[in-house]
């Protein structure tokens, strides 16, 4: 059984059906790439993960529960983070102070003040903060105010802002868009070391083939709301069906 599993999922938006049908199984502790043109429905399905928006029908299990119905902060405590495509920070605070609250959230539902319980657990919140900073390469800046930051040290500080939750499966969407290429291996070397050093699922929703190819497990492959291939990265470049949504045409 998957950690994700996603059964005949149909979303509409007027007349438009935007997922038509949807089948996907993900494995648990593997990085597993969706792609597939604009418009595919690829951020659709994905905000059906994280209760951003409910399916017309058809199941989404995570874990082996259902997620439907719940609120994205209840879909949050399951053990479900999303890192997206424009870093979602509290650009005048901290380093630190941004990676503290999404810990004190995890613990408390929402971030809530209690001063007394804070104070304890606090030291014990900071210190978890600070690894997961020095995991994403951001040790020696905990105290730089986050507006001062490049896009890349954005993208990682928001990594360890999902990290410090502890979840078990994270979605990156588009983790590296408008990133430089220095900065973009920079980020597939990160990943690829999270994935293999910490006991968390990926899905990686992403345009640029050269993250895809490097990172991904098992690619599955989205067109017109529709999973077209679901295989391993060697069987899905040459494959005739994804050619053909790329492209308009097969390769003869
Ligand atoms: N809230 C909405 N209301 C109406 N139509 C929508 C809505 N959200 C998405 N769509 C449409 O659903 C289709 C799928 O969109 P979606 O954003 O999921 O595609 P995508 O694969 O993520 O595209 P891209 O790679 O360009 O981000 C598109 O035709 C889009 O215009």
């Amino acid at each position: 059984m998957g950690i994700l599993e996603v059964q005949n999922v149909n979303k509409r938006f007027g007349g438009l059906q935007a997922l038509d049908d949807v089948n996907l199984n993900v494995q648990e502790n593997t990085v597993h790439a969706i792609i597939g043109p604009n418009g595919a429905g690829k951020s659709t399905l994905l905000n059906c993960f994280i209760g951003k928006l409910i399916p017309d029908t058809g199941t989404v299990m995570f874990d082996g529960k259902s997620l439907l119905g719940l609120k994205p902060h209840q879909i949050n405590q399951a053990g479900v983070s999303r890192v997206f495509q424009t870093p979602e920070i509290f650009t005048d605070l901290s380093v630190i102070e941004n990676t503290m609250i999404p810990a004190f959230a995890r613990r408390d539902g929402a971030f809530k003040l209690h001063p007394f319980e804070r104070i304890s657990d606090e030291k014990d919140i900071r210190a978890r903060a600070e690894e997961m900073l020095v995991n994403v390469g951001l040790g020696e800046k905990l105290d730089t105010v986050a507006s001062a930051m490049s896009r890349g040290d954005k993208r990682r500080l928001e990594m360890a802002m999902c990290l410090v939750q502890q979840p078990k499966l994270l979605l990156l969407d588009e983790p590296t868009a408008g990133m430089a290429r220095a900065d973009t291996n920079n980020m597939i070397d990160l990943l690829k070391r999270l994935a293999s050093e910490m006991d968390i699922t990926f899905v990686v929703i992403e345009h640029d083939m050269h993250v895809v190819f490097s990172l991904a497990d098992r690619i599955s492959v989205l067109a017109q709301g529709h999973v077209i291939v679901e295989d391993e990265p060697g069987n899905i470049k040459g494959h005739p069906k994804v050619q053909e949504a790329y492209l308009g045409t097969t390769a003869h």
